[in-house]
């Protein structure tokens, strides 16, 4: 009986700790009611969905990327779907004055900021390392660059609204998949910036949240196109994706993972099977015999 005690009462500490710790808030749409929201990327895909729900649940968008034309509808749908207000700066993030430009005009329109959503991404291709440095230094100061740049010119708002920075990644950016080498790179180095800022947001007791959405093979239009004939899995919705990433930015969690299944549950064994997971992905690729004719 004393033995059963010793075992039983520190197993039930331990399921009540965790408990204790795994009780999270219920997200509720209210929650982004009048809160002022930039999300970059917006014109297409899973950046235009994020505008569309947030609009519903009646926040202040200002939408960001390079085609204004497109922006334009996404605006204008976004007053439909009942938004605050909606609003937009269209210009490219390979020029680190154009993001903090953006940064600039959610001050002078809306007054300041609650959640700074970056999501954009520049052009890439879904084939063999081609050995172009220069695409890798492109695309680094569109995926991980500017978003170092909005960080900055954002956080005087954001500490004084306790908001919320929202980082969008990919499983390409935890471990290593095949055709995506310059953009694995880009956002590889997101999780070791924000990150690392988190941990010193701890320290200095910085009320901004930094959730980091770690996400699988999403339906949108340009991802389809350019990986659909290769990749051995169907998309998830972006739809849902979208609304994933705001309740886990919402809710200011660590990070997001969605689809779950095909994300936290690989990265378990990458620690400890790293080559078991390699091989796993390496499966769900169709990839044309090597042309041995040489
Ligand atoms: N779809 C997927 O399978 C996955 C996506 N992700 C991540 O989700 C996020 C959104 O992806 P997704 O919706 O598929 O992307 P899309 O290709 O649909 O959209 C990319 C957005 O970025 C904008 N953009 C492109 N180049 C620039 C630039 N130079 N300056 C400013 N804006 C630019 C585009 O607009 P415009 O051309 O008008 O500038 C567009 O609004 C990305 O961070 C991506 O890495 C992660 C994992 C999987
Ligand atoms: C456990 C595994 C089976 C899961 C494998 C998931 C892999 C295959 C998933 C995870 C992240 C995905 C890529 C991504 O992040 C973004 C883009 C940009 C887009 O324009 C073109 C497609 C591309 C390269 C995706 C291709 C498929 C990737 C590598």
């Amino acid at each position: 009986m004393g033995r059963l005690q010793k075992i039983l009462i520190p197993f039930l500490g331990l399921v009540l700790a965790f408990c204790f710790y795994s009780a999270r808030e219920n997200f509720k749409p209210e929650m982004l009611k009048g809160k002022r929201v930039i999300v970059t990327g917006a014109s297409t895909g899973i950046g235009e969905q994020m505008a569309y729900h947030l609009a519903r649940m009646g926040a202040h968008v200002l939408v960001t990327a390079r085609t204004e034309a497109k922006l334009q509808k996404v605006v204008e749908r976004c007053r439909e779907l009942g938004a605050g207000s909606a609003r937009l700066v269209s210009g490219s993030m390979e020029d680190m004055a154009f993001a903090k430009r953006v940064v600039e005009a959610a001050e002078a329109e809306l007054g300041g900021l609650d959640m700074l959503i970056l999501n954009h991404v520049g052009k890439s291709y879904f084939s063999y390392f081609d050995g172009d440095v220069r695409h890798v230094q492109k695309l680094l100061d569109i995926n991980f660059l500017s978003y170092v740049a909005m960080t900055v010119s954002a956080l005087p708002m954001l500490k004084q609204s306790g908001g919320s920075i929202v980082v969008v990644s990919s499983m390409a950016g935890k471990v290593g998949f095949p055709f995506t080498v310059p953009y694995s790179a880009t956002k590889f180095a997101l999780d070791g910036f924000f990150s690392s800022l988190r941990q010193e947001f701890s320290i200095q007791n910085v009320n901004v949240s930094i959730t980091l959405c770690i996400l699988s093979f999403i339906d949108t239009e340009n991802a389809v196109r350019a990986a659909a004939d290769v990749l051995l899995m169907s998309p998830a919705p972006k739809e849902e994706c979208a609304l994933e990433i705001i309740k886990g930015g919402a809710l200011r969690q660590r990070e997001v993972y969605y689809k779950y299944a095909l994300t936290k549950i690989p990265l378990l064994l990458r620690d400890w099977a790293a080559e078991l997971l390699d091989y796993l992905v390496r499966q769900h690729y169709h990839v044309e015999r090597p042309n041995n004719s040489l």
